[in-house]
């Protein structure tokens, strides 16, 4: 387990994605994030502090879900302050990451932190996801968006059978999962490495698309 901040750097570092430039995007995104949440309530004041370990290892560990030559397109729904959308983009540049976000002032954000810290390939889809058009998604995250139920009814027309989701879902991963009344049996639930009593929730929907209920 990561409890630290030292902890999480170090954790970081020792990610086959980290190098010199993810580490400056990174640095970017930490640096303007302290700097915004004195302008709108983005992420809570404790979690500032502990920064690297809640927001940025919380969002990268997803990566250790996910196959390293995936390209996209990497839906994030929700992603507020921008994760784990912008950690996950900062760290692979060449993923196509799309982060859904409708409220005015955090897409303004997302889009000034995406061009500060040079991300070209990943984009901001400023609406609801009601109004996003359908893609095919090699990946679907979300943290802090929605119940698991309601998350698969809103997103399943994004997803194929090869469409990994991984949603970082806090203590309540595995009672969302137990009360799943459909698809219950293609997800499982992985251990956080930053908060004991957290899990992940990851998996494929196996080949359907469509309606969850
Ligand atoms: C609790 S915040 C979580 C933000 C971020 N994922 C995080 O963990 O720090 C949920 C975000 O989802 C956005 N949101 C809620 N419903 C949405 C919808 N239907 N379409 C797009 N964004 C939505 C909200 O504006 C908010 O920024």
């Amino acid at each position: 387990m990561i409890t630290t901040e030292v902890e999480a750097r170090a954790w970081l570092e020792a990610l086959p994605e980290f190098d010199a430039e993810a580490a400056e995007r990174l640095e970017c995104l930490v640096s303007m994030l302290a700097e915004e949440n004195q302008r709108q309530n983005l992420v809570s004041a404790a979690s500032l502090e502990q920064v690297w370990l809640r927001h940025i290892v919380d969002s990268a560990q997803l990566l250790t879900h996910v196959p390293r030559e995936t390209r996209g397109p990497w839906f994030d729904l929700g992603t507020g302050a921008g994760f784990p959308g912008l950690a996950i983009a900062a760290l692979r540049p060449d993923c196509e990451v799309i982060m859904v976000e409708s409220r005015a002032r955090r897409i303004e954000w997302l889009e000034r932190a995406r061009e500060a810290m040079g991300l070209a390939k990943a984009r901001v889809a400023g609406q609801r996801l009601e109004q996003v058009e359908s893609r095919d998604a090699a990946v679907i995250s979300a943290r802090a968006f929605a119940p698991l139920q309601k998350l698969l009814e809103l997103s399943a027309r994004f997803s194929t059978s090869d469409t990994l989701w991984v949603l970082p879902k806090g203590r309540s991963a595995q009672q969302e999962l137990d009360d799943l009344r459909k698809w219950r049996h293609v997800f499982h639930v992985e251990q956080s490495l930053t908060d004991p009593q957290a899990g992940i929730i990851v998996g494929t929907l196996s080949g359907r698309k469509g309606k969850t209920t």
